[in-house]
């Protein structure tokens, strides 16, 4: 019952999101939200049990950064069950995509839909985000139901390259956390999300230094 409706779903979805995914790829978007259904019963990964708000809320919601992505490597800052990196991960074969968390339950339920869905451009890190130290800073770092901005770009300042820029993923626009933001960052550019079965209001903010300094380690 669910897979039939979800198989509507998602190709309805893409097409009104004019996002172009392979017959193998909208496979892999269906394996990973039944991976994502099963495990939830046990790891509670996701408040997203209904069935019928499975395809919306979690593959259609992450799906909509796509067109917003432009670095090779992306980092996907508090990433839980997966969202939005895993949906990115499959959308876009050509970049890599690192996947951080710091609770055990969910980088091992991670691990596991890397493996069975065979995702060779997904990489995942079980740690703090401010605790984090990586070879290469990122380009992009996406975040979905994270934290406030303003801990959001001091706990991953190091994380993120000299010209790098912060995707936030906000329900209601967040004024205040906006006015709160630290010395040296701006809203650089702020977009409405939408696409199909969408309920509420969805916002995507980029947020970037205000002067960037060279960076030697970006790694594209
Ligand atoms: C509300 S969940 C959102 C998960 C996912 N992005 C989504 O939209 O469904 C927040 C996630 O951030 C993780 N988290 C909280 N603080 C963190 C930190 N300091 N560093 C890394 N991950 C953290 C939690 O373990 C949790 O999985």
């Amino acid at each position: 019952m669910s897979e039939a409706l979800w198989q509507w779903q998602l190709s309805d979805g893409l097409a009104a999101m004019e996002l172009d995914l392979s017959t193998g790829q909208q496979q892999q978007l269906l394996a990973f939200l039944a991976l994502l259904n099963k495990w939830n019963r046990a790891y509670n990964l996701t408040a997203v049990r209904e069935p019928r708000q499975m395809v919306p809320r979690q593959l259609l919601d992450s799906l909509t950064l796509v067109p917003f992505l432009s670095a090779d490597r992306v980092l996907d800052v508090g990433a839980g069950g997966g969202l939005p990196g895993i949906p990115l991960a499959i959308a876009c074969p050509g970049r890599q995509f690192t996947l951080l968390d710091s609770n055990s339950k969910k980088t091992r339920f991670l691990t596991q839909c890397k493996l069975e869905l065979r995702l060779d451009n997904v990489e995942v890190i079980h740690g703090r985000a401010e605790d984090c130290e990586l070879s290469q800073r990122f380009r992009q770092i996406t975040s979905r139901a994270f934290t406030a901005l303003p801990n959001l770009v001091t706990w991953c300042a190091d994380l993120l390259a000299g010209d790098g820029q912060f995707l936030a993923m906000k329900g209601q626009f967040p004024d205040d956390e906006v006015s709160s933001l630290p010395a040296g960052w701006q809203l650089a550019e702020h977009h409405r999300l939408d696409y199909p079965g969408c309920d509420g209001e969805r916002h995507l903010l980029v947020i970037s230094r205000i002067s960037a300094p060279q960076d030697s380690t970006t790694g594209g």
